[in-house]
Order: C-alpha cells, then sequence, then structure tokens
C-alpha cells in the first residue's frame, strides 16, 4: 500500500491518466487479443470486433490502473518507476482507484452487453488475476510471482476468440499457453539487468532471491515448453503452413538468444547483453507469431 499521503491532491491530466493504462505493454496485450479473435473460423461483425477489442484494451487499461494504484510505494522505489503519476505526487490514490474501478466496471459490462458473456467472463478474470493474484497477493510474497500472476496477460486471445465464437477450443488455448510460457523468458531476462531496482524496493523477483545463475537456467528451461507450444498448431493442424515456417525459424531463434542467456555471462565484447537482447526480441516474437497466425488464416 502506498505512503503517499491520499489527502494531497494534485491536479492530473489527461496523459497522466493514459500512463495509468500502461498503454506500451497494451499494444502487444491488444494485438494478441485481436489476432485471437481474428484467427477464429467465423467472421465477426466490425463493430462487435471493434467494440471487443475497445473492451480489452480498457479492462487492460484499467487492471494496469489498478495496480498502480495499490502499488504506487514500491513504484517510489524504482528508477524505473518513480515517474509514474502516483509516485511522483500528480495524481491522488483516490482518483487512481475511481478510474480503474470504473473502467473495469465499464469494460466488462460493455463486453457483457455488447459481444457475449463469455468474452465478459475471461475479461473479468484476467482484470481480477492480475490485480489481485499477482500485484495484491504474489507479486511481494514469491518469485513464482511472474509464473502464476503472468496467467493475466495469456487471457487476451481467448477473450478475442470467445469474442467472435462464444467458447473457447484448442488453439485459442494454445495460444494463451505459448503467452502464459513466454512470459517467464520475458520477464526474467529483464529482471536480470534491472535486478538492483528489485532488490532496493524488496520485490522477491527470482533473480534478487535465488541468484542469477538459477534466473539463467529458469529462462532456459521455460523455453522449452514455450516452444513446443509456439510450434504445435502447424503439427496439429490448426494453423498452415505460413504460421508453421514463422513460428518455428521465430522460435528456434528465441531459443538461440534464450539459450546464450542461460549458458554464459555477458562478455566484455558482447554489443548488447544477452538478457537485454533476449528481452527485446521476446517482444518482436509474440507480435510476429501472432502476427502469421492472422496472415495464415486469412492468406
Ligand atoms: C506478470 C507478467 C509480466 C511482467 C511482470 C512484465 C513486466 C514488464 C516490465 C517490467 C516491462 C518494462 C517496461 C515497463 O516499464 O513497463 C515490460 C515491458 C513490456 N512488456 Fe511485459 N511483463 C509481463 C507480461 C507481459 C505480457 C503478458 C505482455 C503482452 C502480451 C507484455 C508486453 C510487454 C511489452 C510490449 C513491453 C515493452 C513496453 C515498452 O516498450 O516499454 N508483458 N514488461
Ligand atoms: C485483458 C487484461 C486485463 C490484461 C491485463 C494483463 C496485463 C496488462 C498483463 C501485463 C502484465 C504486466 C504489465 C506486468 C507488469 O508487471 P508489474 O506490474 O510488476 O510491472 P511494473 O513494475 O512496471 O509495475
Amino acid at each position: 500500500m502506498s505512503s503517499i499521503p491520499s489527502s494531497v491532491f494534485v491536479p492530473a491530466d489527461w496523459r497522466d491518466f493514459l500512463a495509468l493504462t500502461k498503454p506500451r505493454v497494451m499494444t502487444l496485450v491488444v494485438f494478441t487479443g485481436l489476432c485471437g479473435m481474428l484467427a477464429a473460423p467465423v467472421g465477426v461483425d466490425p463493430v462487435i470486433g471493434f467494440t471487443a477489442i475497445l473492451c480489452i484494451a480498457l479492462g487492460a487499461g484499467a487492471a494496469g490502473a489498478l495496480n498502480q494504484w495499490y502499488e504506487a510505494d514500491l513504484d517510489a522505489l524504482m528508477r524505473r518507476t518513480a515517474k509514474r503519476p502516483l509516485p511522483a505526487g500528480r495524481m491522488s490514490r483516490e482518483s487512481a482507484l475511481h478510474f480503474g474501478v470504473g473502467l473495469a466496471c465499464f469494460s466488462v459490462i460493455l463486453m457483457g452487453l455488447a459481444v457475449n458473456y463469455v468474452a465478459a467472463a475471461i475479461l473479468t478474470v484476467s482484470i481480477l488475476f492480475y490485480v489481485l493474484v499477482y500485484t495484491v497477493w504474489l507479486k511481494r510474497r514469491t518469485p513464482q510471482n511472474i509464473v502464476i500472476g503472468g496467467a493475466a496477460g495469456a487471457f487476451p486471445p481467448l477473450i478475442g476468440w470467445a469474442a467472435a465464437t462464444g467458447e473457447i477450443a484448442l488453439l485459442p488455448f494454445l495460444l494463451f499457453s505459448l503467452v502464459f510460457l513466454w512470459t517467464p523468458p520475458h520477464f526474467w531476462a529483464l529482471a536480470l539487468f534491472v535486478k538492483t531496482d528489485y532488490a532496493n524496493a524488496g520485490v522477491p523477483m527470482l533473480p534478487v532471491v535465488a541468484g542469477e545463475r538459477v534466473t539463467r537456467a529458469q529462462i532456459g528451461l521455460y523455453t522449452i515448453p514455450m516452444a513446443i507450444a509456439a510450434v504445435a498448431p502447424w503439427p496439429l493442424g490448426l494453423a498452415g503452413s505460413i504460421y508453421g515456417i514463422v513460428a518455428t525459424a521465430g522460435t528456434a531463434l528465441f531459443a538461440a538468444y534464450a539459450a546464450i542467456v542461460a549458458l554464459r555471462h555477458t562478455q566484455p565484447d558482447d554489443a548488447m547483453k544477452p538478457e537485454k537482447r533476449l528481452f527485446k526480441y521476446s517482444i518482436l516474437y509474440l507480435f510476429l507469431l501472432f502476427g502469421a497466425l492472422v496472415v495464415d488464416r486469412w492468406a
């Protein structure tokens, strides 16, 4: 909970509210949701499809705002997050709470009324998972926080698919598994190079608690089931050869970068730290695979 006095009200502008929604992370969340929807075997009415994606964006933004409402004290302790609206004192905690709760309710109700109840239910679960399971319950308690809590960010492809079809199926479940298993290498690669920030804030992220060697090994280990989930739709006949080729090549590169992170430390002549390269590539990787899935479906 924040130690920032909630009685101090500082007028915030729209940029601060936008920052509360973590818009950069949201781009990939929304993209995976959109691709989950477009990969479904049925056409979607454009207005309903647009509404569903808007609801995913608003729901994810609400979850980001509630995350920042709850952990303004932690954000104030880390260089990467200290300039956010709450720790920087540009917004009251009440404003962030009202904004987050209002947006969450609006996104879920709109999804339920305009799209369908299955998509609204999964959206609700993902918001609650990020806010309650990850932020409130696990983040400050265990280095497994992102393994379990990371499921929140894996729901959007399921939501997109459910928005189109009203149900879930094996392909969106594999997409969920892909993002779920991708999250530990994605985050632990970053945590390796911002380790001191987390240590200063007392957050038990894996490199802080178990050390670099274990973290590197875990990145390598999670990459194996992630690779299987990534490629599986092709041999299972759920995606065609465009996806198959992009997924195989993209995953081979991911595995190569992960293996370098797992097997050796930074060398003096490295242009970029291997963990930094893996983190950056992890983002491009998901964009590529989800994009290929849609091209494959519509080609
Ligand atoms: C619990 C799981 C996750 C954790 C702890 C995590 C953590 C982070 C952190 C700390 C950053 C650094 C950038 C920042 O300041 O925000 C980041 C960047 C990013 N993450 Fe994750 N992430 C997680 C899951 C996801 C998921 C599921 C997605 C999307 C599917 C995602 C997409 C991104 C993107 C696109 C960036 C780059 C943002 C930028 O350009 O600054 N992350 N992540
Ligand atoms: C549809 C829906 C509700 C999706 C929400 C899921 C979502 C936004 C997942 C991304 C997870 C994420 C940004 C973690 C950041 O961790 P952190 O909060 O520990 O990062 P920080 O240190 O930057 O605050």
